[in-house]
């Protein structure tokens, strides 16, 4: 069964939580985090282990670097993270841990996150053995799921933090097609989570022969609300019945699914508008893989 994990990476300023996910998902991160974000969540960068997805990305409240969130954001993270299943802090070693980072911490555990702690730069240390008091320090006061530490720039350990998240990855479809790229994650992911409920919805009567466009996904000006508008595309006329349902039964029950995912997963009101079309033989059409977002590597 596929897995995959959600994860964010938070920290101070300066603590290397940038180096830390460039080394993690590679040069994919450069086409994912140059376009502007339509969504409050962004997905900085995805990754593929063998059947893990690992999916990063910011999320209200967590990914401003520590020393600029306000009290309110704190408060914000409880709200925020029903769908993480990781929080990676990253900390710089060398440095103390300051209030804002030990509440920040702090709140995370009342959440139930699990958090695994990055001790980053440890080849600024002259003596790696003083590591040990500062790990002793911080695990009385803090939950963690795993202490590791690492040196981005030497490479060093971040091997174990992607086995660390790799051990926190749930049961779930991949919601990108391995060997694609995407410059429009969050698109892509929303369709995935259509078709996702479309699939279950439907059992085995409209096998594998379903495809997922969001054409349009947009955040209003004046309120609260993300607009999401998808195309389901069948193979067959008669599949298209099928997946509209008696009186557009199951149409409407599968949209409101996903709606709940997605104003789960985005933390806003979703307002989403469902059309099916048939187009024979989808899945040999080029330009409709680059309708959806993607691109061949
Ligand atoms: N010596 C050393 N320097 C590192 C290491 N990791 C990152 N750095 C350096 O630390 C600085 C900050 O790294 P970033 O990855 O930009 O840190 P950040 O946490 O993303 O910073 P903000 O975006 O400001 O929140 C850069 O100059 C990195 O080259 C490390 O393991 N060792």
């Amino acid at each position: 069964m596929s897995r995959t994990a959600f994860v964010t990476i938070a920290g101070r300023t300066n603590a290397g939580k940038s180096s830390l996910l460039n080394a993690i998902v590679g040069e994919k991160i450069a086409s994912v985090s140059s376009k502007p974000q339509t969504t409050r969540t962004r997905i900085t960068g995805i990754r593929n282990i063998d059947d893990v997805q690992l999916v990063f990305f910011d999320t209200p409240g967590l990914h401003k670097p520590v020393n600029k969130l306000s009290e309110h954001m704190l408060n914000t993270v409880k709200e925020s993270v029903s769908d993480i299943d990781a929080v990676v802090f990253v900390m710089d070693c060398t440095k103390k841990i300051n209030q804002q980072e030990l509440d920040l911490l702090k709140s995370m555990n009342t959440s139930k996150m699990p958090v695994i702690l990055v001790l980053n730069k440890i080849d600024l240390l002259r003596n790696k053995d003083e590591l040990a008091p500062v790990i002793a320090d911080l695990t009385s006061k803090v939950k963690f799921q795993a202490v590791v530490p690492v040196s981005v720039t030497e490479n060093s350990g971040v091997d174990i933090v992607i086995d660390e998240i790799i051990a926190l990855a749930e049961e779930s479809v991949h919601f990108f097609p391995e060997d694609m790229i995407t410059d429009q994650p969050e698109k892509v992911l929303a369709a995935e989570m259509i078709r996702e409920k479309l699939l279950t919805l439907l059992s085995d009567e409209v096998p594998h022969g379903i495809a997922v466009g969001v054409e349009q996904m947009s955040e209003r000006e004046d309120k609260d609300i993300l607009d999401i508008s998808a195309v389901i595309y069948c193979e067959k006329e008669s599949h298209k019945g099928i997946v509209i349902g008696k009186g557009g039964a199951m149409l409407k029950k599968a949209s409101t699914a996903a709606r709940i995912e997605l104003e789960d997963f985005f933390q806003i009101k979703v307002n989403l508008k469902c059309w099916v079309k048939v187009k024979e033989d989808w899945r040999n059409r080029e330009n409709l893989i680059r309708s959806f977002g993607l691109s061949e590597k």
